[in-house]
């Protein structure tokens, strides 16, 4: 690997929508994005997710179905226009769909949800090193019958959304992470009783 790419992946924060303005990236850039995702482990390669994008036109409609959520949730209209703006505000937002093959005779659930997991990760590494910022984002909203149904065929599962677009500004409170060490020591054999 080399430093730049390292440099990359260590430096790599995430964007919030707020902190994100035009220009979002092109098809070009997007792709590129989803070929990193590709490049994820995936076990017997069952690429277990896709995406779809949002933008253009397809905001207003994502910001109706975010909205209709709301009000029924009892928000109110200051809280329906709040989940509305979350939909118009990104440039492109990136819906991550799950597809997960719960009857695999090799490949368990759980080793899907990794191969996700990894492809997130590695897309929003690949708009990091093209200069864009993101944010992956979820909350009740998934879990909405209409909004899932707008995403999802039969048996998929919404993930979430992946927030993209330039960033006007380094967010000013970073995620705090633990220390290497913290994550990775050397294995022992446990002691014979
Ligand atoms: C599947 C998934 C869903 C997430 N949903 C939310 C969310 O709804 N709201 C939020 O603030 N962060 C959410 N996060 C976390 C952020 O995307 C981000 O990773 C976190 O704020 C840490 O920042 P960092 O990426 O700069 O380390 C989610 C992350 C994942 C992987």
């Amino acid at each position: 690997m080399t430093d730049s790419a390292l440099d990359t992946l260590l430096t790599r924060y995430s964007v919030g929508p707020k902190h994100l303005v035009e220009p979002g990236p092109d098809d070009a850039q997007l792709a590129l994005m989803a070929q990193a995702a590709l490049r994820a482990p995936d076990h017997a390669e069952l690429v277990p997710y896709r995406f779809k994008l949002v933008r253009g036109a397809a905001k207003q409609a994502m910001a109706d179905l975010f909205a209709d959520a709301a009000r029924e949730a009892g928000k109110g209209e200051d809280g329906a226009a709040l989940d509305a703006e979350r939909a118009l505000r990104p440039p492109v937002t990136v819906a991550v769909i799950a597809r997960i093959d719960l009857g695999h005779p090799q490949v368990p659930a759980h080793e899907q949800w990794a191969a996700l997991g990894g492809a997130v990760a590695n897309f929003l590494t690949a708009a990091h090193a093209l200069g864009f910022g993101g944010k992956m984002l979820s909350g009740a909203k998934v879990r909405h019958p209409a909004i899932a149904a707008a995403f999802c065929a039969p048996g998929e599962t919404l993930v979430g959304w992946i927030a993209l677009g330039t960033p006007a500004r380094k967010p000013s409170g970073l995620a705090r992470k633990p220390s290497a060490t913290d994550v990775m020591q050397d294995w022992h054999p446990p002691c014979k009783p």
